[in-house]
């Protein structure tokens, strides 16, 4: 873990250490690459692998698809066999504990009445000379949710794009999710998705899902949004595919950021910033603080709570990359960088943290005070959890119902409305040099 004194270097310096790279400039860790060259048999950037991917899963369809996934994920599947069959979310819900079912339907309940809250509406207003204009919500007809599932499997993640989606109204909720090497999917993410209504699954991860979301295969039908979190592979596949399907954004590896005066407790911050880095080596776990005391204790509380780890690997790889502590001035200059930083989740874990909200802004979700960790909102509270990652959100939003929903401008108006502002569009259009469009005005007699 790196740690920093923001008095002992300029703004310049803090901000380079804290930016992070575009997500085509990322560098794959020394595991990751080992594998690119197993794989593909030569040194390639997890950008220049997914172009690849995307190309071949264009132009080959369901070959490409069924070569890539026994070559990555090592599952032998046949065009008949990549969809999962209701004989297997039958039996994968009838084999699950009953308590977790429980869980995730509570979970479920949650989310939806989160997103239930605030459904985007129809409306219309009227003008002079009765003119009516307004904005018509249609919900999209056919969306892809990719569901990761390479380190760990995500049944949460399955109700947080498909609850909000069905309460929007989609039709069709297709989605992907990677299989084990014997060609299986978790049974709870089987039983997310019954619960949370999806349409049709997949068993195919990475970026040929998503190239296939969105080019459409012999199999696998093509969608108009493809929504959901992903590794470096599925976030550069949705940046590349966007625009032959619109996307919700980047939501690649996890990241947190705390900022933490000296009321904080380390054994909190330190559990808090473990549990985003043992989701990728390439999660970024932050800590801000303007106490050098608690920066000291949480350092340490970090080694005590990995040593215990009972999957230690990721996230200690992931601390040793991309963990930080930053010790600040003031919890001002704290919140400074954080909203340079943009990050995912952000965790205000200060004597009183409503305080500080107005000044920040930018993060995927802000998490107030001691008993609102992270985790909770990953599972339960019912907000999404599914963020922007890599200073994206400076410009983007979490995913909400209004991502599986589309907006058109309506207008109406009568003769005299038109013949009220005719002139002025006759003119408008003679200025730009639209001769067509001024007659369009002009022939209806005003
Ligand atoms: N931002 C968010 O909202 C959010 C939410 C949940 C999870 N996440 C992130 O999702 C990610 C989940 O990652 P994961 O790996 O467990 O599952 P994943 O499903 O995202 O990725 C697994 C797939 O990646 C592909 N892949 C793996 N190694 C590859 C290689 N060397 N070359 C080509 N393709 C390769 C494989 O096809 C595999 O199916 C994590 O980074 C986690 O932090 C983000
Ligand atoms: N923290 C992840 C978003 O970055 C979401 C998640 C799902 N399961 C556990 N965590
Ligand atoms: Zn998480």
């Amino acid at each position: 873990m790196k740690r920093i004194y923001s008095s002992c270097l300029s703004k310049e310096e803090i901000a380079e250490i804290m930016e992070k790279p575009a997500f085509d400039k990322v560098v794959l860790g020394a595991g990751a690459k080992a594998k690119v060259k197993e794989l593909f048999g030569e040194e390639l950037s997890a950008q220049q692998v997914v172009e690849r991917i995307v190309e071949d899963v264009r132009n080959q369809g369901n070959e490409a698809v069924l070569k890539y996934t026994k070559l990555i994920d090592g599952a032998n599947f046949t065009a008949d066999t990549l969809e999962v069959t209701q004989d297997e979310i039958d039996s994968a819900i009838a084999g699950v504990d009953k308590e977790v079912l429980a869980a995730l339907e509570a979970a479920a309940a949650n989310v939806k009445k989160f997103h239930a809250e605030k459904v985007p509406e129809s409306w219309f207003t009227e003008r002079e000379h009765g003119a009516i204009l307004g904005q018509k919500c249609t919900p999209l007809d056919r969306v892809g949710i990719y569901v990761p599932g390479g380190t760990a499997a995500y049944p949460s993640s399955v109700l947080m794009n498909a609850v909000p989606a069905a309460v929007a109204g989609v039709q069709e909720i297709i989605m992907v999710v990677p299989p084990d090497r014997e060609g299986r999917v978790n049974p709870y993410v089987l039983a997310a998705a019954k619960l949370a209504g999806v349409t049709r699954i997949f068993k195919v991860g990475g970026a040929q899902a998503v190239a296939a979301l969105a080019f459409g295969t012999e199999t696998i039908p093509k969608v108009d949004k493809i929504t959901g979190p992903g590794n470096i592979f599925v976030t550069l596949a949705k940046k590349a595919v966007y625009g032959h399907a619109d996307i919700d954004m980047l939501a690649g590896p996890s990241e947190i950021l705390i900022v933490a005066d000296s009321t904080a407790d380390p054994r909190y911050v330190a559990a808090d910033m473990l549990s985003q880095a043992e989701h990728d080596v390439l999660a970024s776990s932050i800590l801000i603080t303007d106490s050098a005391d608690l920066a000291g204790k949480v350092d340490k509380e970090v080694e005590r709570q990995l040593a215990v780890l009972p999957r230690k690997d990721i996230a200690a790889q992931s601390i040793e990359d991309n963990g930080l502590i930053i010790i600040t001035k003031d919890i001002f200059e704290a919140i400074e960088l954080a909203n340079f930083s943009a990050p995912e989740h952000l965790e205000l874990l200060t004597a009183e943290p409503f305080k500080l909200l107005p000044y920040v802004r930018h993060a995927g979700a802000i998490f107030m005070g001691p008993y609102s960790p992270e985790p909770l909102g990953d599972y339960f509270a019912g907000p999404n959890h599914v963020l922007p990652t890599g200073g994206t959100a400076r410009f983007y939003s979490v995913l909400n119902v209004e991502t599986f929903m589309k907006k058109t401008s309506v207008i109406a108006y009568t003769q005299e409305a038109l013949a009220a502002v005719s002139s002025q569009v006759i003119k408008l259009a003679e200025a730009e040099g639209l001769a067509a469009h001024a007659n369009a005005v002009r022939v209806r007699g005003n």
